[in-house]
């Protein structure tokens, strides 16, 4: 009689742990469907202007949606109902802090990723890199992710919007200074990590490929006097549009065609756009105008071997399939075994990786 109870009561547990795990298997189903509501509802508060409204010269103190209503419509209007759901939502993603009082009044502030979308001194911050990732003509393109298995050879972006990506900004210069603006907001914390950790000692001409504005060049010439001459080598339309900058020449061109001689060669998230084949044409130019023992550094995001559910996981594969439905279909986020293939492959003979973010890792190639 015992042993028969107890062997019921296990069937029980068993059942019910089943039945929990299906109903969170259902719930997270649920939140995936659910999901997109997350970017477009944070775009639609930097639209908005909401973080800066909350912000106010560093204040972060706490408002009501109806009082974040009044300051970004001082003349009245709007619905501070739906501004608090959004604000609900996004609190829940930990954007914002919310803050219950006793009377059920909701105030909101920003977190620490919040306050990833406020402008610093340079005007520069993670807002225009949600902007720029939720432009239209991105957002026509996501519905033809599936298609990236149908037929490689067809680029989503080039089928939705007639045109490659670069093609599309260079003829935009709205939509080009936003991405340069995105590129720069993300490089430039990075950029602090990098100098951080690497030494540019020994090098006079530094060549940066694919360097967009000059930005990252600009910074470690600033921490390395050593280096006097930066080449900046990037598409002739964005280097059309970049600043001057004291020691640097714009060099327009493209890397899959040659890269300019100096005593080491810079290259940060360019690769990503390379199909494998391309990627060892750009390395092979790489060597050539590097000299004997010169180095390559380059900055990627690297993902790792094994797959987990980390954040760092998520962000780095979702960055791939952003990749490849925006840029090409075949170009692509790689592991550090994939990059030592493609170094090796073309002549280096040494790769060394230093972690120096959780996105990005730099990897030094040696000739
Ligand atoms: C994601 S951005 C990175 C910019 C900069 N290196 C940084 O980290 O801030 C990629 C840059 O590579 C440039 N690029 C892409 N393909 C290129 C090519 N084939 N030749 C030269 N530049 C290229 C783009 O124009 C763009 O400025």
């Amino acid at each position: 009689m015992g042993e028969r109870h107890e062997r019921v009561e296990r069937k029980k547990e068993v059942t019910n742990r089943s039945t929990m795990s299906e109903s969170k298997a259902r719930l997270a189903i649920l939140e995936l469907a659910h999901m997109m509501g997350v970017p477009m509802s944070l775009t639609a508060i930097i639209n908005l202007k909401v973080p800066d409204a909350i912000w106010q010269d560093g204040s972060n103190t706490p408002l009501s949606a109806a009082h974040i209503l009044a300051r970004i419509r001082p003349h009245g209007g709007g619905d501070a109902e739906n501004l608090q759901r959004i604000l609900r939502l996004l609190a829940s993603y930990d954007i914002f802090n919310e803050h219950l009082s006793t009377g059920g009044e909701r105030r909101y502030s920003l977190t620490d990723i919040g306050k990833t979308l406020i402008d610093d001194d340079q005007g520069l911050s993670y807002a225009y890199y949600m902007l720029q990732h939720h432009q239209d003509a991105l957002m026509r393109t996501w519905p033809l992710v599936g298609e990236t298995v149908e037929n490689p050879t067809v680029q989503p972006f080039v089928k939705v919007n007639g045109e490659a990506t670069f093609e599309y900004y260079s003829k935009r210069p709205d939509e080009l200074n936003l991405y340069c603006k995105s590129v720069s907001s993300m490089s430039v914390p990075l950029m602090r990590e990098i100098l951080g950790v690497y030494e540019f000692e020994g090098v006079e001409t530094l060549v940066d490929v694919g360097g967009n504005s000059g930005l990252s060049l600009r910074m470690i010439m600033d921490k390395y006097p050593n280096v006097r001459k930066g080449i900046n080598f990037d598409f002739p339309d964005t280097v059309a549009c970049a600043p001057q900058i004291p020691g640097v020449t714009h060099v327009g061109g493209d890397a899959l065609d040659y890269v300019p001689s100096g005593d080491a060669i810079f290259a940060k998230w360019v690769f990503v756009h390379w199909t494998d084949e391309e990627c060892k044409m750009a390395l092979e130019n790489c060597y050539k105008a590097l000299p004997v023992d010169g180095k390559l550094i380059v900055c990627e995001p690297v993902v790792p071997e094994l797959t987990d559910e980390s954040h760092r996981t998520r962000t780095l594969l979702s960055g791939d399939i952003f990749i490849m439905t925006m840029y090409r279909t075949k170009g692509k986020h790689r592991t550090e075994q994939q990059f030592k293939q493609l170094g090796i492959s073309t002549g280096f003979t040494r790769l060394s990786a230093i972690y120096v973010d959780p996105y990005m890792a730099l990897l030094e190639f040696q000739k």
